[in-house]
C-alpha cells in the first residue's frame, strides 16, 4: 500500500474552487481544518463548506477537527459523509466515547497531538481509532515550519502499532514537503497532509505524485 497523501484544502484559492478541486483529484482524500477561534487563534469554515465541497468533490473528505467540545460537532460530520473525522485529544476528557460517536455515525475516527503532547495517556485506548494524528506543526494555521523534535513520538508510535499488529494509520500534518516527508516517512508515517506545498506548486498532480514517490522510497516495511 503506498503513502496516502490528503492535500489541506485551507491552502486552496476559494475564489476558484472548483478548479483548485479539478488540480488535486489523484490525491487520497482532501484534509478539512475545521478551526474555532478557542481551541486554536484562528477561524476557517464550518459544515455549509464542507457539505459544498462534499457535493462537488469526487474525494472523500478527512476532517480535522481543531475545536473545543469535540463531542458536540464530530458526529455531524460523519453523518454528513467525511471519510474519517480527527479530533484533538487536548479538547475532550473522554477521546474514547468521542470516537465510538463517530464510528457509530459511519466515519473512522482519528485521534490528533499536539506537538507538546504526549502518546502515553492514550495508548490503552488506541483500538477505539483507525488512525493517530501526530500534528508537526502547533495547529491553527498552515504554512508554518516541519518541528522535527515531534519525531520521536512517532516513531515510538510506530513501534508500538506493529508490535502490536494493531490496525491504526499514523498521519503527520504540518509543513509536509518533498524533503520533509522523507523523515516522516523515516519515522512510520503513512499518511500525510500537505498543505502549501500542493496547493502552492504550479503543478499539482505532479507534486502529489512526487511526495507519494519521496514517502514510499523511505518507508520501512511496516
Ligand atoms: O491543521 C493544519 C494547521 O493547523 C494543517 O492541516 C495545515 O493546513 C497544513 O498546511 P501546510 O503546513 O502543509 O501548509
Ligand atoms: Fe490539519
Amino acid at each position: 500500500m503506498s503513502a496516502r497523501i490528503h492535500p489541506s484544502i485551507l491552502a486552496a484559492d476559494f475564489a476558484r474552487l472548483g478548479a483548485e478541486l479539478e488540480r488535486i483529484r489523484t490525491a487520497d482524500l482532501i484534509h478539512f481544518d475545521v478551526m474555532d477561534y478557542h481551541f486554536v487563534p484562528n477561524l476557517s469554515f464550518g459544515m455549509p463548506i464542507f457539505e459544498t465541497i462534499t457535493a462537488s468533490s469526487p474525494l472523500p473528505l478527512d476532517v480535522h477537527l481543531m475545536i473545543s467540545d469535540p463531542g458536540r460537532w464530530a458526529p455531524g460530520y460523519a453523518e454528513a459523509g467525511a471519510a474519517s473525522v480527527t479530533f484533538h485529544a487536548e479538547a475532550t476528557d473522554d477521546p474514547a466515547a468521542v470516537a465510538r460517536d463517530i464510528r457509530a455515525a459511519g466515519a473512522r475516527p482519528a485521534l490528533a497531538l499536539k506537538p507538546g503532547t504526549a502518546i502515553e495517556p492514550y495508548l490503552e485506548i488506541l483500538g477505539e481509532f483507525d488512525m493517530v494524528l501526530v500534528m508537526t506543526v502547533e495547529p491553527g494555521f498552515g504554512g508554518q515550519a516541519f518541528m522535527p523534535e515531534t519525531m520521536p513520538k512517532l516513531r515510538a508510535l510506530r513501534e508500538r502499532v506493529d508490535a502490536e499488529g494493531l490496525e491504526l494509520r499514523l498521519q503527520v500534518d504540518g509543513g509536509i514537503d518533498a524533503t520533509t516527508i522523507a523523515t516522516a516517512a523515516e519515522h512510520g508515517a503513512d499518511t500525510f497532509v500537505a498543505g502549501s506545498s500542493v496547493f502552492g506548486a504550479e503543478n499539482a498532480a505532479a507534486q502529489i505524485e512526487l511526495l507519494r514517490e519521496t514517502a514510499d522510497a523511505h518507508t520501512h516495511a511496516h
